[in-house]
């Protein structure tokens, strides 16, 4: 370890920090240090208190106690943005960058230089964007509207803005949780060459595997506490899964099914029936079958066409051409109350744009397709609205204070269980779950899983829409999208490598074709 005395400081250190929100501790006593160059993750389940960090460490939240100190300073006032920013910055998995303006506006947005009164030359500051974003290797136009780029490079103009401001220290919170495969690795990458540069990372993530790609050292919080901090190498996944739960990795999580599923294939009748369905520019001539009591995930990487293809059986959107039904009859209405009548449920991929409304309860949130079970001759019964929300909350394991919390105080994970309670609220004939376990931790994620398998086992059937291998091994049977097409299906027993073959467009091969050509290259 390096001597106290002559290593440098901490790019950012936090002591001893406190903070309530009402009756809720979302800190105790909490602490961090990140050294210059350092690649430090910060795990824990949901609630454990990772965004509060986050929000302090940015100026954005007030610790009730404690220290904050960067590179050795006290940490800028309140209010002072530009101190702020050049000390830390933060990307997080919903994008600041704002879409209408250009890639080189949102560089330059709200930059404050002695200049700034002189009206803006876009020659000029096209040209300035196009430097900066060459000094860090980021390979966009800057004259392109940000709504058109994607999430990863959407993340890296911030990245790129970030540094510019002079921070040398980047929270990442979350950032591939809406990356597929190869976004993943092109941002691993650019983390992994700035990290030589010299700039230290906060990097929270819910996949564990991630952590040890990417990270030297891990902090895991539980309960608003800090348990421990340790290089990555001397905590195996068990250890940090034990520090993250405090109970032994073996245990499974209370309450959830096995999420691997039996073995026996499917019998029952045909729950969704999905025939040649074409929605222009997303996906086309897709056919697919899910019995009751089957567990079918649709797998495809961004752009794939799954994720609008799910939507569409969601009723938000209408195909060109192709039938749909469910349970036997057609669905030939469009529109979301066609679909839920029909009997299919949707925990959508954006939970905060298409899932909740922030503001209001979790009782209420959970409650809103269901209203009609809820009162005589459409009115809405408090009483009954609150006994149907904690039966959901209980069946979910929703950590929340109670039923009338706005879901806006919940952490990430926990929002997304209220979504899912949601969606099984009309007790749905098929289940279409997109990226059910984006942002959970892992423990819930089992848990969800389970809940998922449990709508199977009752009889039901449940389509898994993700590029989550952890959400596909859940799943019985597998069909595979590219661009648009159904390109292969694979029965339990998969490999991960032929499944991700599929979804990057790669034709996997049969084993024995490679061991063919395997044998010819020795011959050759
Ligand atoms: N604005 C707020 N009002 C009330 N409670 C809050 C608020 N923000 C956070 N909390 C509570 O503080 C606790 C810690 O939440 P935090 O969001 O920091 O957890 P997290 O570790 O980031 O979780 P996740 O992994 O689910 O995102 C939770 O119990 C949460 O409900």
């Amino acid at each position: 370890m390096a001597d106290p005395a002559t290593a440098p400081p901490a790019v950012a250190e936090a002591t001893g920090i406190g903070k309530r929100f009402g009756a809720t501790v979302a800190l105790r006593d909490a602490g961090i240090s990140v050294a210059p160059g350092e690649s430090h993750a910060l795990v824990g389940r949901n609630g454990a208190g990772k965004s509060t960090l986050v929000g302090i460490l940015t100026g954005l939240q007030q610790p009730d106690t404690g220290t904050l100190r960067f590179s050795g300073e006290p940490a800028p006032s309140v209010g002072d943005t530009d101190a702020w920013r050049s000390r830390v910055a933060c990307v997080y998995q919903r994008s600041t960058v704002i879409g209408d303006l250009s890639v080189a506006e949102n560089l330059f947005l709200n930059r404050q230089s002695p200049g700034a009164l002189r009206p803006i030359r876009w020659t000029a500051l096209r040209r300035r964007a196009s430097e900066l974003l060459g000094e860090y290797g980021v390979d966009i136009d800057p004259a392109a509207r940000a709504r058109d780029l994607t999430v990863e490079q959407r993340q890296f103009v911030e990245i790129a803005r970030a540094l510019s401001f002079g921070a040398r220290f980047i929270i990442l919170d979350e950032p591939t949780a809406r990356l597929d495969a190869r976004g993943i690795a092109r941002l691993f990458d650019k983390l992994r060459d700035l990290q030589r540069q010299g700039v230290a990372f906060l990097f929270i993530s819910h996949h564990l595997q991630e952590v040890y790609d990417l990270c030297t050292t891990v902090t895991v919080y539980r309960d608003a506490r800090h348990i421990v901090t340790a290089p990555v190498a001397d905590l195996d996944h068990d250890a940090l899964v034990e520090a993250m739960t405090g109970e032994s990795a073996a245990a499974p999580a209370a309450g959830a099914a096995p999420a691997t599923g039996r073995a026996t294939a499917a019998t029952g009748a045909p729950l969704l029936d999905v025939t040649g369905l074409t929605l222009r520019d997303a996906y086309a001539d897709v056919s697919l079958e899910v019995r009751a009591g089957e567990v079918v995930g649709l797998a495809g990487a961004t752009a794939s066409g799954n994720v609008r293809l799910a939507e569409t059986l969601a009723g938000l959107h209408r195909a060109d051409t192709g039938r749909i039904a469910v349970a036997g009859r057609e669905v030939r209405a469009s529109g979301v109350p066609a679909a839920l009548a029909a009997g299919v449920g949707l925990v959508p991929e954006d939970r905060h744009h298409q899932g909740l409304v922030g503001s209001r309860s979790v009782a209420e949130n959970a409650t809103l397709t269901v209203t009609d079970q809820l009162g005589p001759y459409g009115t809405v019964l408090p009483s009954r609205t609150r006994e149907f929300a904690e039966r959901m909350i209980k069946d979910l394991d929703i950590r929340t204070p109670g039923a009338g919390t706005p879901v806006s105080a919940l952490s990430g994970g926990n929002q997304q269980k209220v979504v899912v309670a949601r969606a099984l609220a009309t007790d749905p004939h098929v289940l279409v779950a997109v990226r059910p376990t984006n942002g959970v931790d892992v423990r819930s994620k089992e848990f969800l899983l389970g809940r998922i398998r449990k709508v199977a086992d009752d009889g039901r059937a449940a389509l898994v829409v993700s590029d989550e291998l952890d959400d596909l091994r859940a799943c019985d049977r597998i069909v595979a999208m590219f661009h648009g097409r159904v390109v292969a299906e694979f029965g339990r027993g998969w490999r991960d490598e032929d499944l991700v073959a599929a979804m990057e467009g790669v034709a996997a091969r049969p084993a024995q074709e490679r061991d063919t050509e395997q044998g010819e290259e020795q011959e050759g």
